[in-house]
């Protein structure tokens, strides 16, 4: 149907779910803008355009709010999966998803009356070069390094799942320096894409909370590629075990990493609205 949108959330981290052939306006970075507005569009951490893939039984482009594009989003994906098994579209129980940060394995793992209510996604797999990530650090990995901001500096650790992420070990969460300080890394020079950050506390060898400052969409209440980051940073300087709960103001993830940092994750999946765009929504900005 045309223009239609599915918008449901992963832990409160939500996005619109639109498919590219059936959409009658063009994605621009000012459309996602609109539609991701709070006020003037939908609202939302993000939009899911389901593509064509050659490669996989399904292909996903990932878009922040402020118009820029992701390599990978957990929260994305599980959301993803869902609507594929919900709508029908995909055979259960297990399926593959292409995105611009590799090949994802699906599989929705509880449902109620047909709608999945949890999805375990297989993201592939850590990777701590710096190069890879990228990072711009003398050392081959990321590890502990210093990075020194206009008036304070913090000790990092940086990590790709597909998308970067810098994680912050401290033992005081706190959401105004979250908010004041996840922007400032964010687009620091270091970080030649700019990249998702994470203040991680850690609770015990099997638990850790985590607060976030995204990548293109700012605070979020929960982050999928951002709790595997975490979690394979804790499992790397020996702080964690490799199966663990990351516990978000949005709700809680489960992380496996296997022994070749490859990383699965599951949680729950809610769907909020269903609907059509309406032509006003573009119209002035088409
Ligand atoms: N903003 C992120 C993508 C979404 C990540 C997050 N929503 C998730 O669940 O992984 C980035 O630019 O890499």
């Amino acid at each position: 149907m045309k223009n239609f949108f599915v918008k449901s959330h992963g832990l409160g981290n939500d996005y619109i779910i639109l498919n590219q052939s059936e959409i009658d306006f063009d994605l621009t970075e000012k459309a996602i803008q609109r539609i991701c507005d709070v006020h003037y569009g939908i609202g939302s951490d993000g939009i899911l355009l389901k593509v064509p893939s050659l490669k996989a039984n399904f292909g996903v482009r990932i878009l922040n709010p402020d118009g820029s594009e992701a390599e990978k989003s957990g929260n994305g994906l599980r959301i993803f999966a869902k609507y594929l098994h919900d709508y029908k579209i995909a055979k259960p129980p297990v399926f593959t998803i292409e995105t611009a940060g590799g090949l994802v394995q699906a599989e929705v793992t509880e449902e109620i009356n047909g709608k999945a209510q949890s999805v375990k996604v297989d993201m592939g797999n850590a990777i701590f070069n710096s190069p890879e990530i990228p990072v711009n650090c003398q050392n081959p990995e990321c590890i502990d390094e210093t990075l020194h901001l206009e008036y304070k500096d913090y000790k990092v650790s940086c990590v790709s799942v597909g998308n970067p992420h810098c994680v912050i070990l401290t033992d005081k969460l706190d959401e105004k320096e979250v908010k004041t300080f996840g922007p400032q890394i964010e687009t620091n020079p270091m970080f030649p894409n700019r990249i998702n950050v994470q203040f991680a506390k850690v609770l015990s060898p099997t638990e850790v909370e985590v607060m976030i400052w995204e990548r293109g969409a700012g605070w979020t209440l929960a982050s999928g590629s951002s709790s595997c980051a975490v979690a394979s940073v804790l499992v790397k300087k020996g702080l964690a075990q490799p199966n663990l709960t990351v516990k978000m103001p949005g709700g809680n993830l489960k992380i496996e990493i296997d022994r070749s940092w490859y990383i699965r994750m599951t949680g729950a999946v809610r769907e909020i609205a269903n609907g059509t765009l309406s032509n006003e929504l573009l119209e002035d900005i088409q």
